[in-house]
C-alpha cells in the first residue's frame, strides 16, 4: 500500500478539486462520513454514547464538524468544542449546519478551560479533529494544553486523520499531541502512522477511502510502499529439483567472542529453503553449528579472527550460483578489515553484509559501489558508524536511507521497529514484528534468511523484503511476547513461509 506524506496527500486532494471539480466540500464530506463508519464498526450502538468533538482551524476541524453533525442522527449527547475564531469556509458551512440543527458549540478560551476539562472527563468518546495534515509547527499554547487534558481525562479518544502533534511526514511529535486509541485516516496511511512515536500515538489505525480518482494516483506514482507479501515472491519450489536448483549460501562470521551468531545465520538460511549452506567459522561456532544442525557444512579457521589468510580457502567456494552472508559475529579485528575488503573484491557473487562487516568497511564504501548485488543491514547505531552521523539523524530517516542506496549503489535495510528498506528507487516499511524480536540473534537470523532467499533467486530487493516480513510475522505468531528463545522464532520460519505462500 501506498504511503504519502502531507505534502503529497495535499497535492492530490488539490487535484481532484481542481482538475476533476470535487470540491472540498465533497472530500470533507466523505471523510466525516467514513470516519462515523469506521467508529460504527468499532462500537456499534453509537446512540450509547456521549461525545465532545474539538476542532482546529484548518478542514481537519471541518471533518470533525461533519462527525458531529452525524452524530446528532444518533444521540443529543454531543459537543463541539471550536478551538479558534478562524476556520476555513468548508468548515464554517459545516459549522453553520451543525448549529441550524441545534447542535451545541462552546468556543474555547482561557475563561472556560476547566468548564472544557470536565467535559473531556465526562464524555465517553473525544473526536481529536484539532490538527491533521496542516499542522506546520509545534503545538504550544491553549491548544498544547488541551491536547494534554485530553490525553489525562479521555476516556476513548479517536482522531481524525492523524493524532494531532503528530507530522504526518516524520512520526514525531510538534510540541505535545494526542495519544489515540483508534485514528482513522483518509485514502493512504501517512508516514507519520508508520514511524515512532506516531505509529504507537495513532493507537488503531483504519484507512478509509474519500473518492480521490484513482487516475489521479496512477499518474502520480508512489515511492514509498508499506510492506505487505504482494511486494514479493517466495522462491518456488519444483517437484524434479535437487540441492543444487535451490542455490548454495556461504556464511562468513563467527570469531574469539562471538559463537553463536553465524550458527543463526546458517540454520535461517537452511530455512529459507536454500539447497546448501557453507559455514565458515571459528572452530568453535564449526562446533556448535553440527550440534545444532547437522546439515550445515561448517569450514573451520583455526585462529580467532578472520584475516587476509583466509581468503584462498574460501574463494574456491564462491561462484556465480553462491550468495554470501558476510559478518555475523565476525568482530572488529583490524586484520579482519582487510580481509573483507580483499575478499569482496574478488567476487562478484550478491553478499549480504552485516553487523561489524558494515563498522569495518566504513571506510571502504567505493568498493560497495562498484559492486552489484550488496544487500547492508544496519540497525542505526550501525548506520550512524557507517556514515558517521549521530543516531538521532539516522533513526527512521528514510530520506536518507534512499539516498544512501542510491549513492553506493546498495540495497540498505534499516533495522528498526518499523524496518525501512531501500533500492535508491523505492522505500518500504515494514511493520511486522514485535518486542520478542528484540534481543541478541535477531539480525543474525535476518542475514541468514535474506541470504538464502538470495542464492534462490539472485532478487537482492524481493529476497530482503520477504525476509523482513517473514521474520516479523515469525515473532508475532510466538505465544509468550518477549519471552522467546530466539531459535524459536527462527523455527517459527517454515510456517509463516507456508502461510504466505498461499
Ligand atoms: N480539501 C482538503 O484538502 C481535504 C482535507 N481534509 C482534512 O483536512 C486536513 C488538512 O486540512 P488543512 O490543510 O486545512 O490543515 P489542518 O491540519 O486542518 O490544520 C491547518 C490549520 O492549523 C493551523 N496550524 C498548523 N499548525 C499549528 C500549530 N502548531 N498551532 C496552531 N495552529 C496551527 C494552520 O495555520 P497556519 O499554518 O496556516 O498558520 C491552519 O489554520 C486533513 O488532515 C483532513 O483531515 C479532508 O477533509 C479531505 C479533503
Ligand atoms: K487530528
Amino acid at each position: 500500500m501506498r504511503l504519502v506524506t502531507s505534502n503529497e496527500i495535499k497535492m492530490l486532494d488539490q487535484r481532484a478539486i481542481k482538475d476533476f471539480g470535487i470540491n472540498s466540500l465533497i472530500l470533507m464530506e466523505r471523510a466525516g462520513i467514513s470516519t462515523i463508519e469506521v467508529m460504527w464498526n468499532e462500537f456499534k450502538n453509537l446512540e450509547k454514547y456521549s461525545y465532545a468533538v474539538f476542532c482546529g482551524p484548518g478542514n481537519n476541524g471541518g471533518d470533525g464538524l461533519v462527525i458531529a453533525r452525524e452524530l446528532l442522527n444518533y444521540t443529543e449527547a454531543v459537543k463541539v468544542i471550536l478551538m479558534s475564531e478562524k476556520l476555513t469556509s468548508e468548515a464554517t458551512t459545516n459549522l453553520n449546519i451543525f448549529k441550524s440543527l441545534g447542535g451545541e458549540v462552546i468556543k474555547l478560551s482561557d475563561d472556560n478551560i476547566l468548564e472544557v476539562v470536565d467535559i473531556i472527563k465526562s464524555s465517553d468518546i473525544i473526536i481529536d479533529a484539532i490538527f491533521g495534515v496542516g499542522l506546520s509547527k509545534n503545538v504550544v499554547g491553549i491548544y498544547a494544553e488541551i491536547i494534554n487534558f485530553i490525553n489525562l481525562y479521555s476516556n476513548y479518544t479517536v482522531s481524525v486523520d492523524i493524532p494531532s502533534g503528530i507530522s504526518a511526514d516524520t512520526g514525531k511529535i510538534l510540541g505535545t499531541a494526542i495519544r489515540s486509541d483508534l485514528t482513522v485516516t483518509f485514502e493512504f496511511p501517512k508516514i507519520g502512522h508508520i514511524l515512532f512515536p506516531g505509529r504507537e500515538f495513532s493507537g488503531k489505525l483504519k484507512v478509509v477511502k474519500i473518492g480521490i480518482p484513482k487516475v489521479l494516483q496512477d499518474l502520480n506514482p508512489c515511492d514509498k510502499i508499506l510492506l505487505t507479501k504482494d511486494y514479493f515472491n517466495i522462491p518456488k519450489r519444483f517437484k524434479e529439483s535437487n540441492k543444487g536448483t535451490y542455490g548454495k549460501v556461504v556464511i562468513i562470521g563467527g570469531s574469539k567472542d562471538y559463537i553463536g551468531a553465524p550458527v543463526l545465520s546458517s540454520i535461517a538460511a537452511i530455512r529459507s529453503g536454500a539447497g546448501k549452506v557453507l559455514l565458515f567459522s571459528t572452530e568453535k561456532s564449526a562446533t556448535v553449528a553440527l550440534n545444532h544442525e547437522l546439515g550445515i557444512i561448517p569450514i573451520a579457521i583455526s585462529k580467532d579472527y578472520f584475516d587476509k589468510s583466509h581468503i584462498n580457502l574460501i574463494l574456491p567456494y564462491i561462484d556465480e550460483k553462491t550468495s554470501v552472508v558476510i559478518g555475523p559475529g565476525i568482530g572488529r579485528n583490524p586484520s579482519t578489515e582487510e580481509f573483507i575488503v580483499e575478499l569482496l573484491k574478488s567476487i562478484n557473487s550478491p553478499a549480504v553484509i552485516d553487523a561489524d562487516a558494515i563498522y569495518l568497511l566504513r571506510n571502504h564504501k567505493n568498493i560497495l559501489s562498484e559492486k552489484k548485488n550488496i544487500i547492508i543491514t544496519p540497525h542505526p547505531g550501525e548506520l550512524s558508524n557507517f556514515l558517521e552521523l549521530d543516531i538521532d539523524s539516522v533513526k527512521y530517516n528514510y530520506k536518507l536511507v534512499k539516498e544512501t542506496a542510491e549513492k553506493y549503489n546498495l540495497l540498505l535495510v534499516l533495522k528498526d521497529v518499523t524496518t525501512i528498506i531501500s533500492d535508491g528507487e523505492k522505500i518500504f516499511f515494514n511493520v511486522t514484528g514485535n518486542t520478542s524480536l528484540s534481543k541478541g540473534g535477531s539480525g543474525d537470523i535476518l542475514s541468514g534468511l535474506i541470504g538464502g532467499f538470495l542464492a534462490q533467486s539472485s532478487n537482492v530487493l524481493e529476497s530482503s523484503l520477504a525476509a523482513v516480513y517473514i521474520l516479523g510475522i515469525a515473532s508475532e505468531l510466538y505465544e509468550y511476547e518477549g519471552y522467546n528463545l530466539i531459535t524459536e522464532i527462527l523455527n517459527n520460519i517454515p510456517k509463516v513461509i507456508a502461510e504466505v505462500k498461499e
